[in-house]
């Protein structure tokens, strides 16, 4: 589906430029320069998004999107300009307008908040659209799979244990960690499944994917006109998710004060949405997941003890793949079975000495990982037999057994530093941007590893 960009800039040389670095993939960008140039245009696609200069010849960027945004409710906005002010910033906010950014920007930050974004819309998209499909074919895969978590190793016999517990301990909350990839978000399924709560709705929601200033908002939904964007009444995630389950995925990413605000839904199992006075019962179960060091975090300040407790109270550890190389075989022989039907192959078997690279992998990536190079090796084999040159590992690891070679993430983000340093000459502003990063965020980094 092609992805349609508007641009209201009014300097032509800027309109070109930011026009030249919205290269991406299945994006069209249409430029005006003015409000009249675009008010009579028919557009063959909704737009998705608005990219706006506040100050246009005609009408100011703020009241063209209030304008789009009656025509197109889903479209999002980034502002432009080079006069900005805690006025404008507010106004921008509480149109909905995504992000707000400042002349002279660069290239990148403008592509960032584009994909930042997309990847929100993608999240809504996700649960309020789309997902009814995923749930359909999800529901068929687990009626033929079953939801089961697959594994013969004493950590994955000791999980379904601890899932099933769990289930039936109604409205515990529970928090999942492991590193990316490694089955977090199907063992909150899991639990959901097993539970009384299993006609009711599994919520899913990446608190990565979710800007700051929405968070509110969308935890705790609002009342039609709350605020200017306030277009229509709108359900939180605690209501959306009531009577069953709210997974909240990289929970680390939330920040303190809607930490504080979590907690306070948790104790009292009470919501009201923004503009509204009347106060919701939640009958809402917390499952949240993260690959982040939570202590730590509570160390530095950053992640609120009490939080922490309330949602330990119960607590699934998943160790990496590599560490428990005895599910391998299984879970190859799992999704070979899978995939092999999903594609309609008549794969029957495995190599040997596929096993063996299999076996001998180091998945920084778990089961994810696995999970994708097995499918990438069905359609790629062309008989009824896996064999190693149908594997295709990723540059990390190259299936040998891994010799003396030093995987562990903390030495690949140190090595990933140093390497970008040196591209940058030291140059500390270089250097976060390369690696994406804010300077601080570098700061705290080359601190932790020792580096200077
Ligand atoms: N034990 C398992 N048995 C079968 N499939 C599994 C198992 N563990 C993980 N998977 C599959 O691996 C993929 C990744 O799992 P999942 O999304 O749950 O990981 P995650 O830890 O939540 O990842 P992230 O931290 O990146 O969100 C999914 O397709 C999931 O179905």
């Amino acid at each position: 589906m092609k992805y349609t960009i508007l641009l209201f800039e009014d300097e032509a040389e800027l309109r070109q430029e930011i026009q030249d670095s919205i290269v991406l993939d299945k994006v069209e960008v249409l430029a005006f320069d003015s409000w009249a140039s675009f008010k009579d245009v028919k557009l063959d696609s909704v737009p998705r998004l608005a990219i706006l200069d506040i100050n246009l010849v005609d009408k100011d960027g703020l009241t063209i999107f209030y304008e789009l945004k009656e025509h197109y409710s889903e479209i999002e906005g980034i502002i432009i300009t080079g006069q900005a002010s805690l006025k404008n910033a507010i106004a921008s906010l509480k149109l909905g307008i995504r992000d707000f950014i400042e002349k002279p920007f660069r290239a990148r930050e403008l592509r960032s908040s584009i994909e930042k974004c997309e990847s929100y819309k993608q999240f809504r998209v996700k649960n309020y659209v789309i997902d009814r499909q995923l749930e359909e074919s999800r529901k068929k895969f687990e009626a033929h799979w079953g939801i089961e978590f697959i594994g013969v190793s004493q950590a994955i016999k000791e999980i379904n244990t601890l899932m099933k517990r769990v289930a039936q301990a109604d409205a515990t909350s529970v928090m999942i960690t492991g590193e990316s990839g490694s089955g977090k978000e199907l063992i909150a399924r899991g639990i959901h499944s097993m539970s009384d709560r299993s006609g009711a709705p599994f919520y899913p929601v990446n608190c990565t994917a979710i800007p700051d200033s929405l968070f509110e908002s969308e935890f705790f939904g609002y009342q039609k006109g709350a605020f200017t964007g306030a277009l229509s009444n709108h359900e939180g995630w605690f209501e959306r998710a009531n009577g069953g389950t709210l997974f909240l995925d990289e929970i680390g990413d939330m920040n303190l004060a809607l930490q504080s605000k979590l907690l306070r839904v948790l104790d009292e199992r009470k919501v009201n949405r923004i503009g509204s006075h009347d106060i919701v019962t939640v009958n809402t179960r917390i499952v949240c997941a993260t690959n982040k060091d939570l202590k730590q975090m509570i160390e530095d300040g950053q992640f609120r003890l009490d939080l922490y407790h309330r949602l330990n109270s119960f607590h699934i550890h998943i160790p990496p793949l590599r560490q428990r190389v005895e599910d391998i075989p299984v879970l190859v022989n799992h999704f070979v079975r899978l995939f092999s039907e999903t594609h309609n192959k008549g794969i029957v078997s495995l190599h040997s000495k596929a096993m063996n690279l299999l076996l001998n992998h180091h998945y920084l990536g778990n089961i994810r990982e696995l999970k994708n190079i097995i499918e990438r090796a069905i359609l790629m084999c062309d008989s009824n037999v896996i064999k190693p040159r149908h594997l295709n590992f990723t540059e990390h690891t190259n299936g040998s057994g891994g010799g003396d070679v030093d995987y562990s993430l903390e030495t690949i983000e140190k090595q990933t530093i140093l390497k970008a340093m040196k591209a940058c000459s030291h140059n500390k502003t270089h250097t976060a941007e390369k690696l994406n990063i804010t300077r601080q965020a570098l700061n705290r980094k080359l601190k932790k590893h020792g580096i200077e």
